[in-house]
This record gives structure tokens, sequence and C-alpha cells, in this order.
């Protein structure tokens, strides 16, 4: 099994966050799950020293508008990171290949093209128990992983 606990880290071994500007976007296609991957990473944003009023949330309809919504959040909004966050899961047809895929590849153009790290927390997964596993269930939240890279590349974009 190669899922580590995605909730763990060394608090000692993260940057304060108290003077970055965090987006989130969040899917709200399985909103049941990605809402628990928003309060993950909320908390470890706050936990490490974020100000909430310096945490700027939009949703999007789905995992593939994240794209656009990162891409609008970067051009109109001052942040020093982005958390994308969604949830695909298989279902009967190959949609879900196409849209992991799409979404992965768009998110990566997005922190070629611009200077704003963008983080993927998007759970792909095949069954609904995997994402529930992932979300808050045993093997963690994606959300607190997500958040912790987002202040870590928030610092790594000061140098
Ligand atoms: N099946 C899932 C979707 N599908 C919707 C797409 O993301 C997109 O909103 C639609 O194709 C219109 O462009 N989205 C998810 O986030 N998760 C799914 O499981
Ligand atoms: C990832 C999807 O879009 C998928 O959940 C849609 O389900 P289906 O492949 O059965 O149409």
């Amino acid at each position: 099994m190669a899922t580590t606990n995605l909730s763990y880290y060394d608090k000692a071994t993260i940057p304060n966050a108290n003077s970055y500007r965090f987006g989130i976007v969040v899917s709200e296609w399985n909103d049941d799950i990605t809402e628990n991957l928003f309060l993950g990473a909320q908390k470890a944003l706050l936990e490490n020293g974020a100000v909430k009023e310096h945490i700027i949330r939009w949703n999007v309809p789905g995992s593939f508008e994240l794209i656009y919504g990162c891409k609008k959040m970067i051009e109109t909004q001052k942040v020093d990171a982005i958390i994308a966050i969604g949830n695909v899961i298989q279902g009967e047809t190959k949609h879900f290949d196409f849209v992991c895929d799409g979404v992965t590849q768009g998110i990566k153009d997005l922190n070629i093209k611009y200077d704003i790290p963008v983080i993927f927390c998007v759970l792909t997964d095949n069954t609904k128990q995997q994402s529930i596993d992932r979300s808050g269930g045993k093997h963690g939240n994606k959300g607190i992983e997500s958040a912790i890279a987002a202040i870590k590349m928030a610092a790594l974009r000061e140098f």
C-alpha cells in the first residue's frame, strides 16, 4: 500500500504563514468530500499562522473548472499560493480518465505560466470509500497535506 498518512507533518519544519495570502478553489462535485478537504486545508493553514481574512475561497462546478477558477484567481487576486480542491471518482465510462488528465495537465500548465504555486489537492479515486479514507478518514486528509505544501511553496517563491 503506497498511501502514507496524509495529515502528518512536523510543525517545527513549517514556515510561519502569517504573511502569506492563500486562495482555495473548491469543486462542488462530490462536495461532501471536497468540503472535508477544504476544512482540513483551512485548519492546517490557520494552525501554522495564516490569517483567516487572508484565505480567499471560490467555488467552481467541477474539477475540470478548477483550471479556469485558479487562472482567474491568479489574474485578479493578490495571493501567494493557491490550493485547487477536487474529487474525481471513477464511473462507468472513460470520462474519469479525461477529467483527471485534463485537470492534471491544466494545473501543471498554470504552474508553468504564472509565478503563483497551484497545489494539486484533487483526489482521483476508484471508489467513494477511497475518497472518504483520504479526506479525514484512515489515511488522513489530503487537504492538510496540500495546505502544508502551499505554505512551503509560498516561502520558496520568495527566493
Ligand atoms: N465526474 C466528476 C466530475 N465531472 C464534471 C467535470 O469536472 C466538469 O465539471 C464537467 O465535465 C463540465 O465541464 N467532476 C468532478 O469533480 N468529479 C467527478 O467525479
Ligand atoms: C469522472 C466522471 O465524470 C464520472 O464520475 C462520470 O460517471 P460516468 O463515467 O458513469 O458517466
